[in-house]
């Protein structure tokens, strides 16, 4: 009688000599199937390339060195140099419009070429996504919101928050005159100096809480706990930055400064959360007719809760505060060095007689308005951004000898678009691109860049909040314009970068007023 041994069957022993042919047999078909569907994705790519013309990419710049260890010392380097942004725009002067990098675990396109970035902003949106970067480094302070998702949840969000920027919202420049009357009592006017930019990143962080929660902080009036917000919002963001240099060796450094900072900041922003959350379901506060407070109107939407709230609202707080301070603190550097515009500037602001001026009197300053757009060209607060290809797809440029083909990209492959060194292209704004010059802009025929003028993105994910910035910062301008009669620069030596998630002048702003 044959008897089965259950246990040897069940368990089926590694030396059993049908188990090492199984092994085999799978380990081959494995190997037989990844071979195939790399054979099938190389005669599909082969197709796509012939089908659209694509040529290899020119140069190729290999980051030589172990684990890319290389690029990350040269990057740590010209960070403490206030030089990355020179050194990406003398890249691209050396290497052309769009170029390559090929490193051990990533492979980084590189361009300033207008057509590309219309391509992957616009054309081919659907081929690119930010989700994976951005998550990857603000996932445990921003959590999932407007700047740090794609597809159909940065679709709601996108949807749920337009209407708190439509044009009720942002005309509304008078609610910005507290903040410029508690500027003006920081600022001395016995010609002593003050650095303005620090200032201006006080006035955003106090504008931007207060239209975000309704109570904001109180930076300009010397409030610690506003104050402590506004230093550990930096905290949190400056270790997204250190996680971006480092990857995933960030994991091995002590980082407990950076986790008790974001959850300050989280539960900081929780206190406003949970009193809105009182408003589900409440009509809006324009049907009401109550003071318009963004983070209520987001929690009146029925299928968001507490978390969705508190990050949508910590994600527009990254994107709003930093960049309307930088552009403000570059364009005083600029303006303090710029006696004649000054002057010019009092004239255009002097019809007022020193009142503030309506959302339609700003509309009408035209060299407030190219002041504004000159220093967005030159000093963008957002230089470099980064997309990830989500399938294969091309770029109209790159390819070929001459870089005018179009060039394939394969799907997981990072896009890096320079629109610092798009806006300083001579070939687009002449030769003395790199001179601060707003008249630039009102010359005849006018100067019209289209794609090659970047400073608030473009396409589907263009800046929500590009008409409440430049209202915010034309109103700024013209208050302080209004005010001094006078403004010195102290200090020496050019623009530098101080480059973090966004860009300000490196080295403030430091002036002396008079009136
Ligand atoms: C001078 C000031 C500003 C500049 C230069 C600027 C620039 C930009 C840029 C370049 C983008 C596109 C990012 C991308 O392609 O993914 C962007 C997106 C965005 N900005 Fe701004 N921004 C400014 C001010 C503001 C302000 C004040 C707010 C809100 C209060 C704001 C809200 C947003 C939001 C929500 C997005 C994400 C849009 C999306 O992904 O759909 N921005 N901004």
């Amino acid at each position: 009688m044959i008897k089965l041994d259950v246990w040897e069957v069940s368990t089926w022993p590694s030396h059993h000599p049908t188990s090492a042919a199984v092994v085999f047999v799978a380990a081959t078909a494995l190997i037989s199937y990844l071979a195939y569907s790399r054979y099938v994705q190389e005669q599909t790519r082969r197709a796509f390339k012939l089908q659209h013309g694509c040529q290899p990419i020119a140069a190729v710049q290999r980051d030589r060195g172990p684990f890319g260890l290389k690029s990350l010392f040269r990057a740590i380097k010209l960070k403490k140099e206030h030089k990355i942004l020179e050194f990406l725009n003398d890249r691209h002067v050396e290497l052309g419009r769009t170029y390559v990098s090929k490193g051990l675990f990533k492979t980084v396109y590189f361009t300033n070429d207008p057509e590309n970035i219309k391509c992957a902003l616009a054309t081919r949106f659907e081929d690119w996504g930010v989700q994976k970067i951005r998550q990857a480094v603000f996932r445990d302070f921003l959590g999932s919101g407007i700047f740090t998702t794609d597809g159909t949840f940065w679709q709601h969000s996108r949807a749920m928050l337009r209407p708190q920027f439509e044009k009720s919202q942002v005309a509304a420049i008078d609610h910005f005159e507290p903040y410029v009357q508690k500027l003006f009592a920081c600022i001395p006017e016995d010609g002593s100096t003050v650095d303005l930019q620090e200032l201006f990143f006080k006035l955003t962080m106090d504008a931007s809480t207060e239209f975000l929660l309704g109570s904001g902080t109180d930076c300009l009036g010397g409030d610690k706990e506003g104050q402590m917000f506004a230093e550990t919002f930096d905290k949190c963001l400056k270790a997204g930055i250190w996680k971006d240099i480092f990857g995933y060796l960030y994991y091995l450094i002590p980082h407990r400064q950076a986790s008790k900072a974001i959850k300050y900041s989280h539960n900081a922003v929780d206190t406003w959360v949970q009193q809105a959350m009182q408003h589900k379901g409440a009509s809006a506060a324009k049907d009401l007719g109550e003071r318009y407070i963004f983070v209520n109107e987001l929690a009146k939407h029925a299928e968001v809760d507490a978390t969705r709230v508190r990050d949508e609202t910590l994600n527009i707080l990254l994107a709003g505060r930093d960049t309307t301070a930088s552009l403000l603190g570059s364009l005083w550097f600029n303006l303090a060095r710029d006696p004649d515009l000054y002057q010019k500037l009092r004239a255009e602001v002097a019809p007022l007689n020193g009142d503030p001026p309506s959302y339609e009197a700003l509309k009408d300053m035209k060299l407030v308005r190219y002041t504004i757009q000159e220093t967005l060209r030159l000093h963008p607060p957002v230089p470099i951004l980064g997309k990830l290809a989500l399938r294969d797809t091309l770029l109209p440029h790159g390819g070929g000898p001459t870089g005018s083909s179009p060039l394939f990209i394969p799907r997981n492959s990072l896009l890096s678009y320079n629109t610092y060194s798009l806006m300083r292209s001579p070939a687009l704004y002449g030769r003395d691109a790199h001179v601060f010059r707003p008249e630039r802009w009102s010359k005849e025929p006018a100067l019209r860049p289209g794609w090659g003028y970047l400073p608030f993105g473009g396409g589907p994910r263009s800046c929500l909040g590009q008409q409440y910035a430049l209202g915010l910062a034309g109103y700024v301008v013209v208050r302080l314009v209004q005010r001094y009669s006078w403004v010195k620069a102290r200090g020496e030596g050019e623009w530098r970068e101080g480059l973090a998630v966004t860009c300000c002048s490196g080295d403030g702003a430091w002036v002396a007023v008079g009136r």
